[in-house]
């Protein structure tokens, strides 16, 4: 059997980037999905306003749904100061496998957490886990049918605060539409939507960002 497209990924970049570097490593990724084949990292368009997000945010606590191979990880953890963390939760074993190797090759394993398991089992264990009493920052970027649930979940286990801004990928494509009905509909929310485009292509996609008011 030959190897996986996050394997050869991951071969990509232990050849091209630079071990401790989260910027070559990113940019070997980029590279790799723009020229080679594609994959479903959010990508160095949708990144950058992910980059302008994590900046005005500055989160203590972050959390991902949906790890994949970790390229957003390592875009979030280079950002975040010296005592902050991202949590991020992964569903797939062999995609965390070479999520936590991307990661590590990056240098930034001691700021990130990664999570297995499925997101609607793992959210309402955070607090009793990891001691978090509540998110700065949510990036949604698994099941697109999950960002409503587990939004709803995070409110009810008392995990999002005041200020706390959920960035949702995918809006557009695939799409998520349940979910922008209940965050533009919420009053507990102020939502603005960020148009882009599909990661490595010239397919309209956009991010979702929602700050949650109380
Ligand atoms: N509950 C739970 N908890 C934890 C979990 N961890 C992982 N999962 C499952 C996540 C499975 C992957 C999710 N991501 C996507 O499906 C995705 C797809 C496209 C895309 C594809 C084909 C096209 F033609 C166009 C666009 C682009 C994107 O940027 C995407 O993010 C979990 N689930
Ligand atoms: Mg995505």
């Amino acid at each position: 059997t030959g190897s996986s497209r996050p394997q050869r990924m991951l071969k990509a970049v232990q050849k091209n980037a630079t071990k401790g570097d989260p910027k070559s490593v990113i940019s070997a990724i980029d590279y790799y999905c723009r020229h080679k084949e594609w994959a479903m990292n959010v990508g160095d368009d949708k990144g950058l306003i992910l980059d302008s997000v994590l900046t005005e945010v500055n989160p203590s606590t972050a959390l991902e749904l949906g790890t994949y191979c970790g390229y957003s990880s390592v875009r979030i953890a280079r950002l975040l100061s010296p005592d902050s963390k991202l949590i991020t939760i992964e569903f797939n074993p062999a995609f965390a496998a070479i999520a936590r190797q991307i990661i590590a090759y990056a240098g930034l394993q001691d700021k990130v957490i990664l999570v297995e398991g499925a997101s609607g089992d793992l959210i309402p264990k955070m607090k009793e886990r990891f001691g978090i009493k509540s998110f700065d920052f949510v990036f949604l970027d698994h099941w697109k049918d999950r960002y409503v649930p587990d939004t709803k979940l995070l409110e009810d286990c008392g995990l999002l605060k005041k200020g706390t801004v959920l960035l949702a990928d995918n809006v557009i494509c695939p799409g998520a539409p349940e979910y922008l009905k209940y965050v533009r509909n919420n009053p507990r929310y102020e939502s603005r939507y960020y148009p882009s485009n599909l990661e490595y292509t010239k397919v309209e996609d956009g991010l979702e960002k929602s700050v949650f008011l109380e």
